[in-house]
């Protein structure tokens, strides 16, 4: 399936780690949203990605893997979606993970199914911040920087502001929304409603809804109806 990231505007996040009924799972995958993609910061193996991934392919939706480590890099997604932790203090989640993975897979990919995300976690408190040792005490200025080195520096097609876990500052989405030029603007973390949903559409070019599927699915199936018509991208 040739699936084109500029066309999403509301994807749905599933962890491998966490349990999803199959009743769940058909009606994430049938609400519209434009891909599901699977990843998660611990917890994640080949077993329970294989498990989850043929679980969605029972559906027409694209579905995209989010690597976060090297066991779990299953074959089989229409994507794969890399993250490079920009404000990571650890360069092993800016490089060294990935040397080993190319190390392993260098020679066998097909680049055009891979994607690189220029990440910045802004919620010290996610799980993914901890992981990779974050520098979450970012004014605009430093989250702008960030973005352009993703941009134009490194033409990274993805940059995502990850507040996993808690909703962010839209106004801070918005302006760094504005100093890119080619790359997406992805925003994740805490949309736990359609008015929610609604102000990160608002700021960014494509939303992530994650956490919220596993307390309130009513509410997460909600956010699907969010209209995106005045961001203009
Ligand atoms: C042959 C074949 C199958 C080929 C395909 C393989 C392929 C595409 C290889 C590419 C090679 C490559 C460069 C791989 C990268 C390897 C790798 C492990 C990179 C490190 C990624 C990274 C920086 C991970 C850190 C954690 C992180 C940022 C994860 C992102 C996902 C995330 C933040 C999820 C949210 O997690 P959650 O659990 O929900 O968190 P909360 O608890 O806070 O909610
Ligand atoms: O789980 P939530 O807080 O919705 O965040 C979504 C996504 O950005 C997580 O990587
Ligand atoms: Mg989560």
């Amino acid at each position: 399936m040739i699936v084109d990231i500029r066309k999403w505007k509301h994807v749905f996040k599933l962890d491998p780690d966490r349990e999803i009924s199959d009743e769940a799972l058909d009606q994430l995958c049938l609400s519209g949203t434009d891909a599901i993609l699977v990843g998660g910061s611990s917890g994640v193996t080949f077993d329970n990605t294989v498990d989850l991934l043929s679980r969605i392919r029972q559906y027409e939706v694209p579905c995209a893997l989010e690597i976060s480590n090297q066991e779990a890099i299953v074959p089989g997604f229409d994507l794969f979606l890399i993250p490079v932790v920009l404000n990571a203090d650890d360069p092993k989640w800016i490089v060294g993970q990935h040397h080993e993975a190319l190390k392993e897979y260098g020679a066998l990919l097909n680049w055009d199914e891979i994607v690189a995300e220029g990440y910045i976690i802004l919620n010290k408190d996610a799980t993914a911040a901890q992981l990779t040792s974050a520098r979450t005490d970012l004014d605009a200025k430093d989250v702008a920087a960030y973005a352009r080195m993703a941009d134009k520096l490194f033409n990274m097609s993805i940059v995502y502001l990850e507040y996993s876990g808690t909703f962010g500052d839209m106004e801070l989405v918005r302006k760094t929304r504005q100093v890119l030029e080619n790359a997406r603007l992805v925003y994740g973390g805490g949309i736990d409603s359609l008015e929610k949903a609604q102000q990160a559409a608002e700021a960014a070019d494509t939303i992530v809804v994650g956490n919220i599927i596993y307390s309130d699915l009513e509410q997460a199936l909600q956010t699907v109806n969010v209209n995106f018509d005045r961001n203009g991208r």
